[in-house]
């Protein structure tokens, strides 16, 4: 069996499943071993008396009763009465009559339940009725973030097939493998998907995390490397109308944001390629600077795109390019999903041909066949993304262009050296005048009447106001605010009459420029929404934004959110709803509330997490990593760091093929974790 074969060659995938699969960007044995595990469930399997209350118990019992059906708020509760060492444990199942009729009494079952205790009664809530149990004192199971019809159930099912029947090399340096005591890959990635124990877990886990960073170090090292070498860049004139725009902007720039911009045209200037990060705080005017480094590239002649990391972002930037740049009559052209096919052939042509002087898109402008006559200049506003493999990408696209990358995290000095290793840093470190605090504080769920009522009056007094909520849909199972639970719980009780817009990712993105026009128009009130609006939102008037679930974010996303507002003149809050009780939840609030300074608080947020936290799972390739987290997993992180050097430094003097296969090597793969 080889790892690129399709999954439609594993033993149980028909038609059906092949096409399920497909759906979640699995096409061969490589993807599925590779698609891990968002989370685990983990269940205490019960001998004598460790039963844990509160948690999710596996556990032998014998029916002793079966009780008769009832009937409460519209639903059938069957019971049936079991013993474990004399302790009696009531099972209920809710709408599932038919359980009762799975047991016999005085039989042996083994049953799957959260376990709790009210008064004196011991019970669980739609325990599952399990056959085995594998002789181990815990059971993890691994669940999987899918999408359409695939389960956990088919999911597994499959990749203990692939196991049965793969054996996976090992390819780390042996030496790196002992220094570190990492676990072989195999193991890694049999136990991710299918772990013994915890301890396993912890262990596979932090090799693949080690794994997956080394890699990107050593990238970032072969990157830098190409770009000192690649010495001939295009030349760029300093254009007089760079001046001309200065003058016709409303305000003048920031010292902070003159340098910055000295830097860049010098770079410009300079003949070599430019490869520059500008970092900057919130707010602290970063487009104004790259609009201009943009009209400079034109003026010489020059194409130039501009990537954002979504639709809205690309939008709201071609807007303002387009409104800013207006009078130097520049073919602008924005290129996202939602333009109609036709329309996208038209502006693809007019590129190739040179008759679009600036593109404006989302960061898949790269990946699709977009061809340039004559591109002089990138701009890739990169969000949370640490995305070396597409900043490599560019190079393809034009000889040795100008690379300008626009980072809006405030990353701690440490590790954006690391992390944007094979780039020049700037940085703007001063707010545009007038700027106010914004006042930010921390409260409980209970103080949620107080907070809508003061949402109203900002509204009432013409402002605007966000509401940030966790997950998109009400869950049952969750007590996490919901965008669509919110707007039902709010809509009548507090804000009738206001209008109220929702905005989340699960909508197409036609609705959510809609919605996001609007409320940049003023016509809604109170955007309640997703962190959707996270990164680069500019709506002014905007002065209040809540987030619930507070204790749910990282800090530095927490910061981005309060970035929405306090971009205009007025007084500007935000209100953090946290439930959390535990210390660090205090802690990390009170960061919040004493600073605005986002590289200060980026440390901290660093200095909280520390190591050890090895559960830190994002979405499936969020953040350009897999598997780790480049904020928790920070000691693995420099372990990394340090070694890669050390490998990269040691292969000094062989030869460019060598190189070239390692690059290649990653490439293919594509996906960090190469098998040989
Ligand atoms: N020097 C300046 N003086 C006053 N206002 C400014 C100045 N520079 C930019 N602005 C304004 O500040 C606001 C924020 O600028 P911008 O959207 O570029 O921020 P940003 O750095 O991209 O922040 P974020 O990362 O939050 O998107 C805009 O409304 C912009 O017009």
């Amino acid at each position: 069996m080889s790892i690129y074969n399709d999954v439609g060659t594993i033993k149980g995938v028909g038609e059906k499943t092949r096409a399920m699969f497909a759906q979640c960007g699995i096409n061969n044995i490589l993807d599925l071993l590779l698609y891990f595990p968002r989370d685990y469930e983990k269940a205490n399997v019960v001998k004598d008396d460790n039963l844990l209350l509160g948690e999710m118990n596996i556990i032998p019992l014998i029916a002793l009763e079966i009780q008769r059906d009832y009937r409460k708020n519209n639903k059938t509760i069957t019971t049936v009465i079991f013993s474990h060492n004399n302790i009696k444990i009531s099972a209920k199942w809710f709408n599932q009559p038919y359980m009762k009729n799975k047991f016999k009494l005085g039989q042996k079952y083994v049953l799957e339940g959260k376990i709790e205790k009210f008064k004196n009664i011991i019970y669980t809530i739609n325990p599952k009725i399990v056959t085995e149990t594998n002789g181990t004192e815990q059971v993890i199971k691994p669940k999987y973030h899918l999408k359409g019809k695939i389960n956990d159930n088919i999911f597994r099912k499959t990749i203990l097939q692939v196991m049965k029947n793969i054996r996976i090399k090992e390819n780390l340096p042996e030496d790196l493998v002992k220094k570190y005591n990492l676990c072989s890959l195999d193991t890694a990635i049999r136990n991710i998907h299918n772990p013994i124990n915890e301890t396993i877990l912890e262990k596979s886990l932090e090799r693949l995390k080690f794994q997956e960073m080394f890699t990107y170090c050593l990238k970032v090292n072969i990157l830098k490397e190409y770009l000192n070498k690649s010495t001939k860049g295009i030349y760029f004139n300093i254009s007089p109308e760079i001046e001309e725009l200065k003058k016709s902007l409303p305000f003048e720039l920031t010292n902070a944001q003159n340098n910055v911009l000295k830097e860049i045209l010098k770079d410009q200037q300079s003949g070599l390629p430019m490869n520059r990060l500008i970092q900057g705080d919130v707010g602290s005017g970063k487009t104004i600077v790259a609009i201009i480094a943009l009209l400079n590239a034109v003026k010489n002649g020059y194409q130039v795109a501009f990537m954002a990391p979504t639709e809205i972002l690309a939008q709201q930037h071609y807007n303002e390019v387009t409104k800013i740049l207006d009078k130097f009559q520049i073919n602008t052209e924005i290129l996202t999903s939602s333009v109609a096919k036709r329309k996208k052939e038209n502006i693809k042509d007019k590129l190739a041909k040179g008759e679009i002087q600036i593109i404006v898109g989302t960061h898949s402008l790269i990946q699709e066949d977009v061809q340039f006559k004559n591109i002089g200049l990138v701009i890739v506003d990169e969000q949370h993304r640490f995305g070396v493999l597409q900043r490599n990408k560019l190079n393809n696209k034009g000889k040795n262009i100008d690379v300008m990358v626009m980072s809006a995290t405030p990353i701690p000095r440490t590790l954006s050296l690391t992390l944007y290793g094979d780039l020049d840093v700037s940085t703007i470190d001063q707010l545009p005048p007038g700027r106010q605090k914004i006042e930010t504080y921390a409260v409980n769920r209970h103080y949620r009447d107080r907070v809508y009522k003061f949402a109203l009056n900002e509204v009432k007094s013409g402002r605007q106001v966000y509401i940030v909520c966790p997950l998109v849909e009400k869950n049952e199972t969750s007590s996490l605010c919901s965008v669509e639970g919110l707007y039902e719980e709010l809509k009548e009780k507090y804000f009738s009459g206001i209008s109220l817009g929702l905005l989340h990712g699960k909508m197409n993105n036609k609705d959510k420029e809609e919605i996001m026009q609007k409320y940049k128009e003023g016509d809604i009130n109170i955007l309640i929404c997703t962190t959707v609006v996270e990164v680069g939102v500019n709506v002014p008037n905007a002065t209040l934004m809540i987030v619930e679930n507070a204790e749910r974010y990282g800090l530095a996303q927490l910061h981005q959110l309060r970035g929405r507002v306090g971009r205009g003149s007025y007084k500007s809050y935000c209100i953090l709803i946290a439930d959390g009780k535990s210390e660090k939840t205090k802690k990390r609030m009170d960061i919040m509330k004493n600073s605005n300074d986002g590289f200060y608080i980026a440390e901290e947020d660093l200095k909280i997490r520390g190591s050890g936290e090895l559960f830190g799972f994002r979405q499936h390739g969020e953040n350009g990593f897999l598997i780790s987290d480049i904020f928790e997993d920070i000691d693995i992180f420099k372990k990394a760091l340090l070694e890669s050097k050390k490998f990269f430094e040691s292969k000094e003097d062989k030869d460019m093929e060598l190189r070239e296969k390692i690059i290649k090597s990653l490439e293919e793969t594509a996906k960090y974790i190469c098998f040989n």
